[in-house]
């Protein structure tokens, strides 16, 4: 079994105002963006929120399958959603992605799928840096490292790497299958607007039939 888990319990304090996982990418919201996108590549789709978050949520993914795993507490960091998250499903491995990633390529997923097998994560690097929200996880050693990691007061993903048996897929195999753009993430409204530009060009494909739009 395969799952994803999209983390949306941060407080998109650069966006302003609003929270950028419900923001409009050319016309459909962008958390919805992400699900659609994870739905064709797992078994079950799981969203980390905070609980004041759900109901807007639910709106923007209607009809796309998912459960609901909400923080205990709010703001405890991207780890803490990870516990949270994996808490909620019983698949082996668990792609974790942030919902602030529209253009999460599911192939790619697909692939760091394959990269975990027999190990505790496959975690890509790109523009230098490893990125574990958009990274797969063994459910069970995750989960495990996590509970360590904030234990010790640890708030990022990466403290709890050190843990895990954990596959590094380099930038050069990401540029091979021409993925870069998997790891796009809007932080600003400046940022939305590049990637939304992106959309309207017509240039990343979405899977038949799920674009929701402005219903
Ligand atoms: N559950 C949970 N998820 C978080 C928390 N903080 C960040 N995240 C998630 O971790 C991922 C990366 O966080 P950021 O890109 O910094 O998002 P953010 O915290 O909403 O945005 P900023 O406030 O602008 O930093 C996003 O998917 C967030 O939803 C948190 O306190 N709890």
């Amino acid at each position: 079994m395969r799952a994803g888990v999209i983390l949306a319990g941060g407080y998109s304090t650069r966006f302003g105002e609003a929270d950028k996982t419900l923001a409009d990418v050319d016309g459909v919201p962008m958390i919805r963006r992400v699900a659609t996108r994870l739905d064709g590549v797992v078994d079950e789709l799981v969203v980390n929120c905070r609980a004041a978050q759900v109901e807007e949520i639910e709106r923007a993914l209607s009809e796309i399958a998912v459960e609901f795993a909400v923080d205990p507490e709010p703001d405890g960091g991207p780890l803490a959603g990870v516990r949270t998250g994996l808490a909620a499903t019983d698949a082996a491995y668990a792609a974790v992605v942030a919902a602030d990633m529209p253009l999460v390529d599911p192939g790619f997923v697909s692939f760091l799928f394959d990269r975990a097998a027999g190990h505790d994560a496959a975690i890509p690097r790109w523009e230098g840096r490893l990125q574990p929200t958009h990274a797969v996880y063994r459910r069970a050693a995750m989960a495990e490292a996590a509970a360590r990691a904030l234990s010790n007061d640890e708030r990022r993903l990466v403290s709890a790497l050190s843990a895990l048996d954990h596959v590094v897929v380099e930038e050069s195999t990401v540029r091979e299958r021409d993925a870069g753009k998997t790891f796009t993430n809007v932080n600003t409204r400046e940022e939305l607007r590049r990637v939304a530009a992106e959309f309207e060009n017509g240039a990343p494909s979405e899977p038949h039939g799920s674009d929701g739009a402005t219903r």
